[in-house]
């Protein structure tokens, strides 16, 4: 324990960062998730000039495998962190399939200014150049600046600061995956140096209207599924869902979210049973707005600039919430 510097919580809940391949020029094809917190923190030389250390292991899979008992574990614990007054930010590793996913909730549960920074990796952690260990010390880095406080949930890799809102994984195997798409990174870390140069104007951690109580343990978010468009389509997987007991559903729709003309009826009678329908983009960015009055007349939400996933999460947010349609799509229009 050094006394002049801050203290940082890691929580460990598995991914590629964490990951073991049988060679070291492998890069696909490891068990993610086997080397445990504290051997990620082994692995990285000069981090514990940066801050003191503690750390708990939440869980240690793929992050594809993700769930919402995980979430619910993984909330409880980075809140119970950023209450104690010694703990300066925290830094939860995660593999990167569904980080945004889990750093876009984060962002609208957690009540806090303090930074609070999820960081992965695209290689794992026993190959040659693996990009885990500087990825963590970058996120420790950005978790002890006294700028990334009151930001929101941030995203680190590849030497970029992310916002949760914005960020997504471009690319499947490539370390230079994460992007905030048009809307661009919030800093960087260049030659070890934190430097910020904007902030997301969106509602984020103590401005939304969620709390950690949606996630409490042993509760599963409702169910929303995600329907995607393409050509020829022909409302069956529209009516799956609905008769499989979603209770929402977002659209991923063609271009400016484009309903096909066979999908519109099962989504119609979707919300003429009082189902939400969101209508987002496949097309990876962009803003989803109002298109066609037919869709806003029969009260479709547009997703704005989130993309399905992050949509499909705000969606079971307010659904858990009770929201009725009108201030569901109050809230996706703010966010
Ligand atoms: N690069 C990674 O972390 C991918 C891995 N499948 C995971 O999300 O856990």
């Amino acid at each position: 324990m050094k006394e002049d510097l801050p203290t940082i919580a890691i929580l460990g809940t598995g991914g590629t960062i964490a990951g073991k391949a049988g060679s070291a020029s492998a890069t696909t094809g490891y068990v993610p998730g086997s080397a445990t917190v504290e051997d990620l923190l082994a692995s990285v030389p000069g981090l514990e000039d940066i801050a003191n250390l503690t750390s708990v292991q939440v869980s240690n899979i793929g992050s594809e495998d993700m769930t919402d008992e995980i979430w619910a574990c993984l909330v409880k614990e980075t809140e119970s962190q950023l209450k104690d007054p010694e703990v300066a930010g925290v830094v939860i590793t995660h593999g990167t399939d569904t980080l945004e996913e889990t750093a876009f909730m984060l962002n609208q549960v957690l009540k806090s200014e303090k930074p609070v920074v999820l960081v992965g990796s695209m290689r794992p952690a026993t190959s040659i150049s693996a990009d885990g260990p500087m990825n963590l010390l970058n996120a420790a880095k950005v978790a002890t600046t006294p700028e990334a406080k009151g930001k929101g949930v941030l995203v680190v890799l590849n030497d970029e600061i992310h916002g949760a809102r914005d960020v997504i994984k471009t690319n499947t195997t490539n370390c230079d995956t994460f992007a905030s798409p048009r809307l661009g990174a919030l800093g960087f870390i260049t030659g070890g140096r934190v430097s910020f140069f904007k902030e997301s104007t969106r509602p984020h951690t103590l401005k939304t209207p969620f709390t950690s109580e949606l996630l409490s343990d042993h509760k599963h978010l409702p169910i929303v599924d995600i329907i995607y468009a393409h050509s020829n389509g022909d409302g069956r997987l529209i009516k799956a869902a609905i008769q499989s007991g979603a209770k929402g559903i977002i659209y991923a729709g063609m271009g400016n979210g484009s309903i096909h003309c066979k999908d519109l009826p099962e989504l119609e009678k979707a919300l003429e049973e009082g189902i939400p329908v969101v209508r987002a983009s496949r097309c990876g960015s962009g803003e989803v707005v109002d298109s066609s009055p037919e869709w806003t007349e029969a009260g479709m939400i547009n997703a704005g600039t989130l993309n399905p996933q992050k949509a499909r999460v705000l969606l079971q947010l307010c659904l858990a919430a009770g929201y009725c349609h009108e201030k569901t799509a109050e809230v996706f229009l703010k966010a």
